[in-house]
């Protein structure tokens, strides 16, 4: 039985938000922006087109504060600030037709979102296929990056679902993602229902799974989402990412981060600059309780089943940063960036390009 999750107002975006009942980079900035146009097309508005463009600012600053290192939902914040100052400063504005832009313009965010993954997804698999040479390729990623935490098809998990469609998928392998578990409860869900062959394996599993059957399941790459690009290709991503990048190196595989444009921040010059989030020691010491299969059960009144010992002390910061020098390449909608002759990245050049959906450019290869 599907179950939704109400959403009527910013206020109830930010706490969907906050406490991940909605989460994905991708994800998080649509849902922030439709709360808002949700709660613009049920409130009743002033007729004085700045008083809602300032209503609108408020909101906005508002639901940046829900989660910091994603950069999704800040971009799509400046961005929709943006268009709604542009139609207040036309003279024919009212406040009912800069609600209208901000609603038109949110909508508009699911629309490129499921596109520009669409476009990963292919950009990703063409780069793959090309270095890995014939034959099926496996390929291992790490958290949920698919339509549960996009607004659909997904970025690391687009390029699974790309390699699949054109039959060059040998198998996936996700992990489990401790300690919120997006692998083991959405990824493989996601690849259960699109009957993608994939295989399941615990985060300390990673570096065996590459010495032991790396070759035999030809396992061309790790290939992981993101939750901030910086300027110079280091990555903020789900903690447990820095450490994949590390045993990729070690073993000889590629390793690839899937990420649309609005997760790459060219303010943040370098790794050391990202927030890193740090969540409730709760959500690693406890596992929600039983669940009944096909019970619409009211989670709330589900009791935790704890399995940690009572009392220790918890570091859980939700993402880790891996440096550029373990990346092989940024996978964007635009096609695959390569570090250049100096070994490094040079995102203006993907940031700048046209999305016209032309020919994969690779770009600053060396
Ligand atoms: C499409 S990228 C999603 C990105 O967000 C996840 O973090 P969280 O589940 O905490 O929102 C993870 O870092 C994924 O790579």
């Amino acid at each position: 039985m599907e179950q939704y999750d109400e959403v009527y107002s910013a206020e109830d975006g930010w706490h969907a938000i906050r406490e991940m009942r909605t989460r994905g980079a991708p994800a998080i900035a649509i849902v922030a922006a439709l709360s808002l146009a949700v709660e613009l097309q049920s409130t009743t508005l002033s007729d004085n087109a700045e008083e809602v463009q300032a209503f609108i600012l408020e909101k906005l600053q508002y639901l940046v504060t829900s989660r910091p290192t994603a950069v999704n939902l800040a971009d799509a914040s400046r961005k929709l600030q943006k268009v709604v100052s542009g139609a207040a400063e036309r003279d024919e504005s009212d406040g009912k037709s800069v609600a209208k832009t901000y609603c038109d313009a949110a909508a508009q965010m699911l629309v490129d979102d499921v596109s520009d993954n669409q476009a990963i997804g292919k950009h990703g698999a063409a780069w793959i296929t090309k270095t890995a040479g014939e034959g099926q390729v496996s390929v291992l990623t790490h958290c949920n990056t698919g339509s549960l935490a996009t607004a659909g098809y997904g970025t690391a998990l687009g390029v699974i679902r790309s390699l699949h469609s054109n039959g060059q998928l040998k198998r996936a392998f996700c992990t489990e993602t401790r300690p919120y578990n997006q692998g083991s409860r959405l990824t493989a869900f996601e690849l259960v229902h699109d009957k993608i062959p994939a295989t399941l394996i615990t985060d300390s599993m990673a570096s065996a799974l590459l010495k032991l059957k790396g070759h035999e399941e030809r396992i061309a790459a790790i290939v992981v989402g993101a939750d901030r690009v910086a300027a110079n290709g280091d990555t903020a991503n789900k903690i447990g990412t820095y450490q994949l990048a590390v045993t990729a190196r070690f073993h000889g595989v590629k390793f690839l981060v899937a990420a649309p444009r609005t997760t790459i921040d060219l303010q943040t010059l370098s790794g050391v600059e990202i927030e890193i989030e740090e969540r409730a020691g709760k959500e690693m010491t406890f596992i929600k309780g039983p669940r009944f299969d096909g019970v619409d059960l009211d989670v709330s009144h589900v009791e935790t089943v704890s399995i940690a010992a009572t009392g220790i002390d918890v570091w859980n910061p939700a993402f880790d940063v891996t440096p550029a020098e373990l990346i092989d390449g940024i996978i964007t909608e635009v096609g695959v960036v390569e570090k250049g002759p100096d070994g490094k990245f040079d995102l203006t050049f993907a940031m700048e390009a046209r999305n016209d959906g032309l020919k994969p450019v690779t770009i600053g290869a060396a």
